[in-house]
């Protein structure tokens, strides 16, 4: 299948959009009537700035209110459809799209309207020209892909085809079996897009939720399915109106399209067991087994201050870089890299970002299985200066330009530590912590659809739908990504991205007052966070005050005793369960401007807390954190 892409997809003017979409490596593009019309130039000169940029034009869409019309207008609306053929001969391209009629006039009777499309056929023909049909979710008469298919068979024109869009078809809920009944020489284009599932009138859920295969919950799998089994090898095209989209980064938004078709092929081959056409071979995503390192880019003067705090959490120096100012620091099975070194990665992160997380070491089955997958997706590799006899570790950009890094336990990967790092001998004093539970990146909203897509498609992942937080600034979207067996240990892997349009939450201060896009906070799992807490606390530690409030409510609505009330207040410990057993976290109070480590006990329980998201968020705002100085004041 031939990927494409509409420009209605992406930000910017024409031109901005067209390039985009070439950087992004698309062979071909849908132009969006509205982008073609508020072009200062001709068609002609579209056709020769899509010709220079190396894309087809697949059509210029749509073409509306054309079938059913009243005999009075019949004769305008093939005058109009005459003119259309002009432009499309002008841009170069040989469809006609027509989406189905919307007009109060518009009659019904399915001979009519297939009479309609014989002399539409008739009239392409003569140009050398195709038309397909389409149908919208909320069309006056005809909104299911089966009404459009049985008008284009009646038609009986070669020229006349059906199109199919994944949204108006899952919209509606309609059954995916008669797909495979369409002859594939009789799909004129397929467009593809996902969406998130809202109780939303199609129009205004089609106007502005849908969303890249991948980010939504449509049951793209079915469509694709059914639509392999027909044989189809045309254009795939992505058609996407959405308002993050249209605010977002073109080139970014393109480049996710494409990734996101690459995926969705992938995907398909894998689940039907055999070839789809256009699918890149790739190796299998697989879990993430772990979180093996969390790297942070420190400049020295801050150095001092974070080294007491990881003392003060438990950890000890464990390891020293043989060549790099690059310490190693260890507890249970969490290990940080704090990489002062004046040269390499680290050290450019550090300038544009200050003291902050500028790594992820994830561990997988296969490194370079992981690796592969990543470049097969088009993800941004990068490459490291390793000294002599030193790991190169491979790895991709991911959120704000920090690495994702690949590490596994079947190659020499997995002797990083002791070939990268000498052992210091240094006790570790612990503090219980197990692992690490969880890391939240805060980014902008616009970008959330940009990450998910990210991790679900190199890794295989799990998301939940995404959840409103309310801080005191404003709202929070926050989006959960799992992979891999998550047992509170520090196994697998738990994402939780989270981005606000409000400028005033905590973490749209994070991004855009102080560190850019990155990881606020790390959770690390204990068994018993009463003696972590109280481990800190005597360290010096300060926890994030809990108001009384919350244990007299927490008091009047759980079955938890007096006594362990008491136990949660004292050490400002929060609560929550689910169906699976109890959660018990903490706060330390937030140390690098934003920056923050939360204390987690699960038992048993399988989410993240969000019952007192609210009240943490406004304990966090009432401290008016920002104004704190980073790690070096601790
Ligand atoms: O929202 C619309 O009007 C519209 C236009 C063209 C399409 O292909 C479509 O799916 C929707
Ligand atoms: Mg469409």
């Amino acid at each position: 299948m031939i990927p494409s892409i509409a420009t209605v997809c992406v930000s910017g003017t024409l031109v901005e959009k067209l390039e985009a979409i070439a950087a992004a490596g698309f062979p071909a593009v849908e132009i969006f009537e509205n982008d073609l019309i508020a072009f200062p130039g001709s068609p002609a000169e579209v056709r020769r700035i899509c010709g220079d940029l190396g894309l087809s034009i697949v059509t210029c869409q749509p073409f509306r209110d054309f079938e059913g019309m009243p005999e009075t207008r019949r004769q305008r609306t093939f005058d109009r459809a005459e003119r259309k053929f002009d432009l499309l001969q002008e841009l170069g391209s040989e469809l006609l799209f027509v989406c189905s009629n919307v007009s109060p006039e518009a009659q019904s009777g399915i001979d009519r309207l297939a009479a309609d499309f014989v002399e539409l056929g008739e009239r392409a023909g003569r140009r050398g020209l195709r038309v397909g049909y389409e149908a919208l979710a909320w069309g006056r008469h005809v909104y299911d892909y089966r009404d459009a298919w049985e008008i284009v068979r009646r038609a009986g024109r070669p020229e006349v085809g059906v199109v199919l869009d994944s949204f108006h078809i899952l919209a509606r809920k309609l059954e995916l079996s008669t797909i495979g009944t369409i002859p594939s020489d009789k799909i004129a284009m397929v467009q593809m897009a996902d969406a998130p599932l809202l109780q939303l009138d199609p129009l205004s859920w089609s106007r502005h939720w849908r969303c890249l295969p991948g980010q939504g919950d449509l049951d793209l799998a079915g469509f694709m399915d059914a639509l392999v089994s027909t044989g189809y090898d045309g254009v795939l095209s992505l058609e996407i109106f959405n308002d993050r989209f249209r605010a977002g980064s073109a080139r970014s938004v393109a480049l996710d399209g494409h990734r996101s078709l690459i995926w969705l092929l992938d995907e398909t081959a894998r689940r039907l067991g055999r070839p789809v056409p256009g699918a890149v071979p790739m190796p299998l995503p697989r879990p993430v087994e772990a979180v093996e390192f969390i790297e942070f880019a420190v400049a020295e003067v801050e150095r001092p201050g974070l080294e007491k705090l990881l003392r003060a959490f438990g950890f000890g120096r464990t390891g020293r870089h043989r060549s790099k100012d690059v310490d190693l620091w260890s507890q249970g099975d969490i290990r940080i890299v704090l990489n002062s070194d004046a040269e390499g990665f680290a050290h450019s992160y550090q300038i544009t970002h200050g003291t902050s997380v500028c790594a992820l070491a994830l561990r997988v089955p296969d490194a370079q299985g992981a690796t592969l997958r990543a470049r097969a997706l088009l993800d941004v590799p990068h490459t490291g200066a390793a000294g002599p006899g030193e790991l190169d570790i491979p790895a991709v950009r991911g959120v704000g330009g920090s690495l994702v890094y690949f590490l596994d336990r079947a190659s020499a990967l997995g002797r990083w530590s002791d070939v990268d790092f000498e052992p210091t001998g240094d006790v570790v004093p612990g503090a219980g912590l197990l692992g690490v539970d969880h890391v939240s990146q805060s980014m902008q909203y616009e970008e959330m659809l940009t990450w998910l897509l990210f991790y679900s498609s190199l890794f295989e992942t799990h998301k939940s739908p995404t959840q409103a937080v309310i801080d005191p600034g404003g709202v929070v979207q926050s989006q959960v990504i799992e992979s891999g067996p998550v047992d509170g240990a520090g196994h697998g892997l738990r994402l939780i991205l989270n981005g606000s349009q409000s400028h005033r939450t905590l973490s749209a201060r994070f991004v855009n007052e102080l560190f850019g896009s990155g990881v606020q906070h790390i959770a690390f799992a204990t068994h018993d966070i009463a003696a972590t807490v109280t481990r800190l606390v005597a360290s010096g530690m300060t926890m994030l005050p809990i108001p009384e409030n919350y244990y007299d409510d927490l008091e009047a609505r759980s079955d938890l005793a007096a006594g362990q009330i008491d136990a949660l207040r004292t050490l400002n410990v929060l609560y929550d369960r689910d169906v699976a057993g109890e959660f018990r976290h903490a706060y330390t109070a937030p140390l690098n401007g934003g920056f923050f480590f939360e204390i987690v006990q699960r038992d048993g329980y399988a989410g993240y807390g969000a019952a007192n998201a609210a009240i943490r968020l406004t304990a966090q705002a009432n401290l008016h954190t920002l104004a704190t100085p980073a790690f070096a004041g601790q």
